[in-house]
C-alpha cells in the first residue's frame, strides 16, 4: 500500500466512518490504465492496442495500456487517460460549433476529449499557465489532429481581461491537492500536508472568479478536481453559488451501473468535522448531491469530483464586444504558392468558415470565431497549414496529423519495415507509382507525417524532435 500521511488517514477515518477501511484498502490495488479512441482520425478500429473492455462512461474509452512508440499513439489514434478522468469530458459534452474554454488544460487529456465531441467545429480554447506545460499541451493537440483549437499560455486573469463573457462552456479542471492521484503518483503523497487542501482552495477561488467573468449569459461552467478534500469540492461549489447567486447547479446523471456517487452536502460546511446532518442544511447545500464523486473503492479508476453549473441568461451583458481576429493576409506570391499546394496536394480542402492568416512566415487556418489575439501568447492558432520558405511552401506536420488519406492527392501506406525507417528519420525507397511532390505517409490507415517523392525515393519530413528508433520486435499492428 502507498504510505498515506497520518493526518490524511485521520481526516478520512472521521469523514467516511464505516466506509473508511474499504477506501484505504483501495490504495493497495493496482492503478487501472485506460485510453480513448480518437474519432477525428480516419481509422478508429483494429488499432495496435490492447482492449480490456469499455470504460463505462462515453463511447471512446477502453481499459488497457498503450505504449508511447506504438503506431496508435504516434498517429494520435488513441490518447492515454485514466478512466475516472474520462468522466469529466462526458460532463462537459460540448456541441460542435460552440465556444469552449479549457482553462487549465495541460497536458491535454480533457482538451483532446472535448475536441472529440466538437468534430472540428466551433472554437476550443485550450490554455495552460506554465509555458513548458503549454508546449506539451500543444504537441498533444497536434498529434490528436485537432483543427479548431487555439492554445495559449496565460494566467486566468490575463485571459478574462481579453475574453469577457465569451464562452458557451468553460472547464476548470483545477490545480488541486491531488489526493485522488495518491495511488498513481508518489509525489502527490509527498507534497500533501494537512493545510494543503485549504491552500489550493484559496487558489481555486481566485481562478473561479476569473472563469465566471468569461462565461456568456446562459453558459455552463464545469469544475473538476482529482481530490477527495471537501475544502476543494463541495465547499468550493457552496462558496461559488453563494458568491454568484446567478449560477445554478445542474444535476450530473448517475446511472447505477457506473457506480458514481453523489456529492456530500454535509461536507459543505467548514465545520464538517463536527458531523452536521443533512437535515440541518439549507436547500442550497443539499443541492450539492447533484455533483458527482468518483471513489476508487467503488469503481475502476482514481478519485475525482465534478460539478456543473449554469449561468443565468438574464445577467447583464458587458458593453465592450470582443473584437474579431485581425487577419494577416498573404502577399501575391504566397497566395500563388498556397493555391498550387492546395491543387497539387490536397483534395477538395474546405477553407470555408475558417480564416487563413499568417503568423510570421507560418500560415494558419483559424476558426472563424477567433477573436483578436494581438499581443497574446499563442502556441497554436487552429490548424497550422505550413511555412513559407523563400519561393516554396512546406506543409506543417500538424496538417499531416489532421488530414485523412482520402483528403490528399497521394498517400503512401507504410509496411512494418518502412514505418521503422520513417520514425527513425530515414529516406523510404519505393517502386510505387507516385508523382513528384508531397506524399502523406500513413501507418495503419492514419497520417503520421509528410514525405516528398522524387525518383523512387520519399524524403522524410518527420520533425527531428519526434524521431525515434524501434527494435525489430515492435510491430505495426
Ligand atoms: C489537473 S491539472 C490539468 C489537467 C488537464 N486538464 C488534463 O486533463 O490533462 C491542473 C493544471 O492547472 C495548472 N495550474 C497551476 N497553477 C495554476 C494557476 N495559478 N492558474 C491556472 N492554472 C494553474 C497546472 O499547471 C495544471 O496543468
Amino acid at each position: 500500500m502507498a504510505h498515506l500521511p497520518e493526518d490524511f488517514i485521520n481526516k478520512y477515518t472521521q469523514l467516511l466512518g464505516e466506509e473508511a477501511d474499504s477506501f484505504f484498502n483501495s490504495f493497495s490495488k493496482p492503478v487501472q490504465k485506460a485510453y480513448r479512441i480518437n474519432p477525428l482520425k480516419a481509422k478508429t478500429s483494429a488499432l495496435d492496442v490492447p482492449d480490456q473492455g469499455h470504460v463505462p462512461y462515453g463511447q471512446w474509452g477502453h481499459f488497457g495500456q498503450v505504449s508511447g512508440h506504438t503506431v496508435a499513439h504516434v498517429t494520435g489514434a488513441v490518447y492515454s487517460q485514466e478512466p475516472s478522468a474520462q468522466f469529466v469530458g462526458e460532463v462537459v459534452h460540448p456541441q460542435p460549433g460552440e465556444r469552449v474554454l479549457d482553462l487549465s488544460a495541460a497536458p491535454g487529456g480533457k482538451t483532446t476529449h472535448l475536441a472529440s465531441f466538437m468534430q472540428q467545429k466551433g472554437l476550443l480554447w485550450s490554455n495552460e499557465i506554465f509555458m513548458n506545460r503549454a508546449k506539451i499541451l500543444s504537441e498533444n493537440v497536434e498529434r490528436f489532429g485537432i483543427q479548431n483549437a487555439i492554445v495559449t499560455s496565460h494566467t486566468p486573469a490575463e485571459l478574462s481581461a481579453r475574453l469577457p463573457q465569451y464562452f458557451d462552456k468553460i472547464l476548470l479542471d483545477a490545480p488541486c491537492s491531488g489526493e485522488g492521484m495518491f495511488r498513481k503518483n508518489e509525489t502527490a503523497i509527498q507534497q500533501w500536508h494537512k493545510d494543503f487542501p485549504q491552500e489550493l482552495a484559496d487558489l481555486q477561488r481566485r481562478i473561479l472568479h476569473e472563469a465566471v467573468k468569461m462565461l456568456r449569459p446562459g453558459g455552463q461552467i464545469i469544475y473538476s478536481t482529482c481530490t477527495f478534500a471537501p475544502e476543494e469540492d463541495e465547499q468550493m461549489i457552496a462558496w461559488l453559488m453563494s458568491t454568484y447567486p446567478t449560477l445554478t447547479l445542474n444535476t450530473i446523471e448517475k446511472p447505477p451501473h457506473i457506480h458514481l456517487s453523489d456529492g456530500r452536502p454535509e461536507w459543505a460546511d467548514k465545520h464538517y468535522t463536527d458531523g452536521l446532518s443533512t437535515e440541518s442544511l439549507t436547500k442550497e447545500k443539499t443541492d450539492l448531491k447533484k455533483t458527482a464523486r468518483l471513489w476508487p473503492h467503488l469503481l475502476n479508476g482514481e478519485g475525482h469530483f465534478v460539478a456543473k453549473l449554469s449561468q443565468s441568461k438574464e445577467i447583464q451583458k458587458i458593453e465592450t464586444e470582443v473584437e474579431p481576429l485581425k487577419q494577416k493576409a498573404m502577399d501575391r506570391q504566397q497566395q500563388q504558392l498556397i493555391a498550387s499546394f492546395l491543387t497539387d496536394t490536397l483534395v477538395d480542402f474546405d477553407l470555408n468558415q475558417r480564416i487563413l492568416t499568417l503568423f510570421g512566415e507560418r500560415l494558419y487556418l483559424a476558426p472563424k470565431e477567433t477573436p483578436d489575439i494581438s499581443g497574446m501568447k499563442i502556441l497554436r492558432l487552429g490548424l497550422e497549414m505550413g511555412i513559407f520558405k523563400k519561393k516554396r511552401f512546406e506543409p506543417a506536420h500538424a496538417l499531416a496529423l489532421a488530414l485523412h488519406p482520402d483528403a490528399v492527392v497521394q498517400h503512401f501506406d507504410m509496411t512494418q519495415a518502412q514505418w521503422m525507417d520513417f520514425v527513425h528519420g530515414d529516406v523510404i525507397r519505393t517502386q510505387a507509382t507516385l508523382k513528384k511532390g508531397w506524399v502523406l505517409m500513413t501507418a495503419n490507415g492514419n497520417g503520421v507525417g509528410w514525405g516528398r517523392y522524387v525518383d523512387g525515393q520519399i524524403k522524410n519530413f518527420l520533425p527531428k524532435g519526434l524521431r525515434f528508433a524501434l527494435k525489430q520486435t515492435d510491430s505495426l499492428s
